[in-house]
């Protein structure tokens, strides 16, 4: 079984347990369920720097990246320092992230944040709503055409953007609807963790205009970043390259400054 498979696996098990302890109805009570939220999709096409950053402690590619920093700390310095938006993982087993993490960002931060977790329920959207989230992710490589399209449909009558993930063509021409906002590449192969920029650079051709183009993983320099936006792209999601350093916002802050002096 590849990695992404067990990521799968056990996040199956994890959902039908939650859902046991809080149901979806007490979900939709959270005080912020009724928060309208903001759209990253719109501030991206508005934004200099189009950088997302991500809270990202540990990956099963790299293990450990940073346990010992504050997420509030992370995601204020991210905000300071000029992010577009924050990403923050919430997948326990893998990268040691939580929803915990996810409402501390939101009380943290204004700018829109995405839930990066791997969505097979809608019961996870309910959760992302409930939490503060204003985008969810979805990953095209582990759904279904028509699970693509009942989740981002549900996602968008909870005012959530949609980023839809994908690392082929294939996955690209499975998934592209209009229930989705943006049309993220994934340069990192999560079934090998093989990583290539090339990968977005191929890809950017084949996304319809209407979707915001978001480049993600692998990218830790600037000159890359203007490269990418002449294929289009107007967002670029960056973890490890922030998360990896004693200070994640001030390390944000020299790369934006560094991005929109150029
Ligand atoms: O740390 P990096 O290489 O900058 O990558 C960030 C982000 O793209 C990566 O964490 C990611 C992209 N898609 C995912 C899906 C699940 C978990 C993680 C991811």
């Amino acid at each position: 079984m590849n990695i992404l498979d067990r990521i799968v696996a056990d996040k199956r098990i994890e959902v039908d347990l939650k859902k046991s302890v809080i149901s979806a109805r007490q979900l939709e009570k959270s005080v912020l369920f009724g928060r309208s939220g903001s759209s990253l999709a719109d501030a991206l096409r508005s934004s200099s720097s189009g950088i997302i950053a991500e809270h990202k402690r540990r990956s099963p590619s790299k293990s450990v990246i940073n346990q010992g920093l504050n997420v509030s700390d992370v995601v204020y310095g991210y905000e300071t320092a000029g992010a577009t938006g924050i990403s923050v993982l919430t997948d326990g087993k893998y990268f040691g992230g939580s929803l915990d993490d996810l409402l501390l960002a939101r009380a943290s931060v204004e700018i829109p944040i995405l839930r990066k977790e791997f969505i097979i329920d809608e019961y996870q959207i309910l959760e992302a709503k409930a939490f503060g989230a204003d985008v969810i992710l979805l990953i095209a490589s582990i759904l279904s055409k028509e699970e693509i399209k009942q989740f981002s449909e549900l996602a968008k009558s909870l005012h959530l953007d949609v980023l839809l993930e994908v690392h082929n063509l294939e996955e690209l021409q499975k998934s592209i609807m209009p229930s989705l906002d943006m049309l993220g590449v994934n340069n990192r192969n999560l079934k090998t963790f093989e990583v290539s920029l090339d990968t977005s650079k191929t890809l950017a051709t084949e996304i319809p205009d209407e979707f915001v183009k978001v480049s993600e993983s692998g990218i830790s320099t600037t000159a890359a970043i203007n490269e990418l936006k002449t294929y289009g792209y107007q967002g670029f999601l960056i973890g490890e390259n922030f998360m990896k350093t004693e200070n994640p916002g001030m390390n944000a802050q020299k790369f934006i400054s560094e991005l929109v002096a150029e």
